[in-house]
């Protein structure tokens, strides 16, 4: 079907419509608003963002003076964007990873919870565990006892649970074995887990990199093609110091930081719904400040969180209409949006060849 050039008058309209997630001229962006000849209008949102699109139809549809006489539909399509390495996994379009200086901050609760979120903006997503020393997405998902399908004595074929696709060496060998690996073994089998797995096409491809800012995590951002990189750190002194190491690891290797998460930001009591400042308050605000970057959310330290993804159902499935899973959904939404509105979009009709 032909696309015909929106009436500017409709673009400047919809230019109207603000979110946190778009920029005040969005509509007027090449290929976001088309028309077809059949007389509908299009918006395409190039980022996985649910609850913006939601809002846009709200607002589309409770405006009375509307320039145009058709339907106006709004779709969610992900578009690729440029990377600084140049050669893409097959299929994936966009790779983030998800890093922390320190240990134990909740870098892969965060990782699990930011991929499902993506997941409820309907993006095809997975999650690859890069967390070699120590995988725990396979219990945070509940599938610590998946059978990897292999297909040609080569291909894996990643596991599916609560719609994300996920791999991880946990689903390969026992933690202990993997824990004894020194740097090179351990860089040698994340290369073959990012390249023999057989990913079917996903908008995004979550990245729990291993804590720290060690050789092993600077060789991994050097060896993925990655869209961008999310920092987790708690507002403790001793956390910020590390997750400054973090973005400049990144920015070393030229992969664009979309921002900081401060996780364990408050805790809620969840008999009395007291909130206490436990590691200490503003620390992540004044690290995004430094270094100009977004703070991208603040996630309390809470019971459910914990209980959520012991069991292998993280929050944002398991109760997706509470206030962390929201939470989790803005922080999704907002991370998506960042990393189209400060990146490259590469055209879709480019073909992708596979990593050897
Ligand atoms: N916001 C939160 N509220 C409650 N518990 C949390 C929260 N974030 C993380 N946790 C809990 O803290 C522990 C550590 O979290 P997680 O494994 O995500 O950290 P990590 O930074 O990935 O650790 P590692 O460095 O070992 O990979 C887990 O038991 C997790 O359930």
């Amino acid at each position: 079907m032909r696309q015909l050039t929106p009436p500017q008058q409709l673009c400047i309209w919809l230019n109207q419509f603000s979110h946190p997630c778009l920029r005040s001229d969005w509509a007027s962006q090449p290929g976001l608003v088309y028309t077809h000849e059949d007389d509908r209008y299009h918006i395409e949102l190039p980022f996985a963002a649910n609850t913006l699109a939601d809002e846009l139809r709200q607002w589309i549809a409770a405006q009375a003076d509307r320039p145009v006489a058709g339907d106006i539909c709004v779709h969610i399509v992900p578009k690729t964007l440029q990377t600084q390495v140049a050669s893409p996994v097959k299929g994936v379009k966009n790779i983030i990873a998800v890093t922390s200086g320190k240990g134990g901050v909740g870098k892969s609760t965060t990782a699990v919870n930011l991929a499902l979120g993506l997941a409820a903006s309907h993006a095809r997503v997975g999650i690859l565990d890069a967390d070699i020393y120590g995988p725990s997405v396979p219990m945070m998902l509940g599938t610590v006892h998946a059978e990897l399908a292999v297909r040609d004595e080569r291909w894996m074929q990643p596991v599916l649970s609560h719609g994300l696709y996920s791999h991880s060496i946990g689903y390969l060998m026992s933690q202990d074995d993997a824990a004894v690996w020194r740097g090179p073994m351990a860089s040698k089998a994340f290369q073959q887990l990012l390249n023999e797995t057989e990913w079917p096409s996903l908008d995004y491809l979550v990245v729990d990199m291993p804590p720290g800012t060690g050789d092993i995590q600077l060789t991994l951002s050097q060896q993925m093609p990655l869209t961008g990189a999310v920092v987790v750190t708690t507002p403790q002194d001793l956390a910020l110091a590390d997750a400054r190491k973090g973005v400049a690891m990144f920015e070393k290797v030229n992969v664009p930081v979309v921002g900081l998460v401060e996780n364990m930001s408050y805790h809620i009591c969840s008999q009395c719904g007291h909130r206490e400042d436990l590691f200490g308050t503003g620390g992540a605000e004044k690290m995004a400040q430094e270094y100009g970057l977004s703070l991208l959310a603040q996630i309390p330290l809470h019971r459910q969180v914990r209980e959520d993804i012991d069991t292998g159902c993280p929050t944002v499935v398991a109760r997706p209409e509470s206030e962390h899973a929201q939470l989790y959904l803005a922080m999704a939404e907002r991370i998506a949006s960042h990393l189209y509105w400060h990146g490259q979009v590469i055209p879709d009709a480019i073909p992708f060849t596979h990593l050897k």
